[in-house]
């Protein structure tokens, strides 16, 4: 039973319901998702592939009588953690209260069930992306990564390229007929950089949906590998959308993503995208924010580069989370965590830890840091640094020189990034 106690002083009579989510159930409960977003109706296809994805021991339904009036789930993800590990973390997702009973309790009653049931599984991180920023920082979730956005004009902007870009082959593929070729080359760079999701059964299929109601006048999915020595070593997917305009062609090449494994394969592709016929301009979104062709380009600002909250954090289980990854300097800190949404992680942890492995449990000797768990989650991934925190005044240094060794440590050689949204 959901807790009905008004928020902003008014009482509510009627009681709901949690409970997992069945499978006739699915169509009642993805109309409330669909509604608590809008109500603008997916798909076919996008619908069908989110059914075929649903976790069904892991979603939530809440039930007022017969309707169905709020949605939640996890997804079953392994994301890959600083030091290359790949850690168990509930993707928690498809978030939804009816507005008829918003501002009651509903979503923190499945936050608190979400938790519970990660922690019981014996998961320690749990991450999301947010629809609103404001709405999950009180559940101890903090912003660990960053998507880079980038409106390139490519009629101004010249690209230069490494050496051996030139051996680069490059040829168009069918994008659906060359999945497993793609997912080859996905499933390399999934160590090397944190916040990259493993790929679990079904999740290759996002990548190549292509409703055509969705493409507003752009082409279907394109897609171009890169072949260095016989061998594919990268792929970009994208579309274009021609325009005339009176003075000549305006087209935009619409980048959906782009992975490959070596520096002279990105700039190849890169170049492909910035050189495509009767283009001039190119848009890429949820990039990573180090990403190399920002390097290469004459004119940086003629970019527009913007970067926007992506992947949060939340430690389930702050000693067990602290032990997965590796550390980049050795670091041998107290942490005092203050986390109310999960008492379980509040109090002293010494964390003691190198490039080749980390201890981390309880202790009574005296904190270095104080900070809750949420700046925690931020910095856990090494794209929001820890001494940054601190200078905001969202971490306490209690012993001198106690946040720069924590900071050094946390860091990531390699941005964080998130590879796809879920
Ligand atoms: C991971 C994902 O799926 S993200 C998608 C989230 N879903 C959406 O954005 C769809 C549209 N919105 C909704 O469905 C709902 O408004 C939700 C899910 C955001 C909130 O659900 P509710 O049941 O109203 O939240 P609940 O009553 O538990 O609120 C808990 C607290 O969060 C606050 N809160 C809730 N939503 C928001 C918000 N959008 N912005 C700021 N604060 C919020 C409430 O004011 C309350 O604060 P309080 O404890 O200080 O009083």
């Amino acid at each position: 039973m959901t807790s009905e106690a008004g928020h902003g002083g008014t009482a509510r009579a009627a009681t709901t319901d949690m409970r997992v989510l069945r499978e006739e159930e699915w169509d009642t409960w993805y109309d409330t998702l669909v509604r608590a977003f809008g109500g603008v109706p997916e798909s076919v296809e996008e619908r069908e592939l989110y059914r075929s994805l649903t976790p069904y021991d892991r979603c939530l339904g809440v039930w007022d009588g017969d309707m169905c009036v709020a949605t939640a789930g996890a997804y079953d993800f392994r994301l890959t953690v600083p030091g290359g590990a790949s850690t168990p973390a509930a993707g928690v997702t498809m978030v939804g209260v009816s507005a008829t009973h918003r501002r009651r309790g509903i979503l923190t009653s499945m936050m608190r069930r979400l938790l519970d049931d990660t922690r019981a599984e014996g998961r320690s991180l749990a991450v999301l992306t947010a629809s609103e920023p404001d709405i999950y920082g009180r559940f101890g979730y903090g912003v660990a990564t960053f998507g880079l956005h980038a409106e390139i004009d490519t009629s101004r902007v010249r690209l230069a390229v490494p050496d051996g870009t030139d051996e680069v082959r490059l040829r168009y593929a069918d994008p659906g007929a060359e999945l497993a070729v793609c997912e080859a080359v996905y499933a390399r760079t999934v160590p090397g950089r944190p916040g990259m999701l493993a790929r679990r059964p079904g999740w290759e299929r996002p990548a190549l949906l292509d409703p055509e109601s969705e493409r507003g006048g752009a082409s279907p999915l394109q897609c171009v590998l890169a072949e260095r020595d016989g061998e594919v070593t990268g792929y970009a997917r994208f579309r274009v959308r021609p325009e005339w305009g009176h003075s000549g062609q305006n087209g935009r090449v619409l980048l959906r993503d782009l992975t490959a494994v070596d520096a002279p394969s990105q700039a190849a592709l890169w170049r492909f995208l910035f050189g495509i016929d009767l283009t001039t301009s190119l848009e890429v979104r949820g990039r990573p924010v180090d990403e190399g062709w920002q390097h290469l380009v004459s004119d940086v600002r003629r970019c527009e580069l913007r970067v926007r909250d992506a992947l949060y954090v939340r430690l389930v289980e702050v000693g067990t989370a602290l032990e997965a990854r590796t550390y980049q300097a050795p670091v041998d800190v107290v942490f005092d965590v203050e986390d109310a949404f999960c008492p379980w992680n509040s109090g002293r942890w010494r964390l003691s830890g190198d490039a080749k492995g980390a201890v981390c449990s309880r202790t009574s000797d005296a904190a270095d840091l104080a900070l809750s768990v949420r700046e925690l989650g931020a910095a856990y991934l090494g794209g929001v640094s820890l001494a940054a925190l601190g200078a905001a005044g969202r971490v306490r240094e209690v012993r001198r020189g106690a946040l720069t060794e924590a900071a050094s440590g946390f860091g990531s050689a390699t941005a964080p990034w998130l590879p796809h949204g879920f």
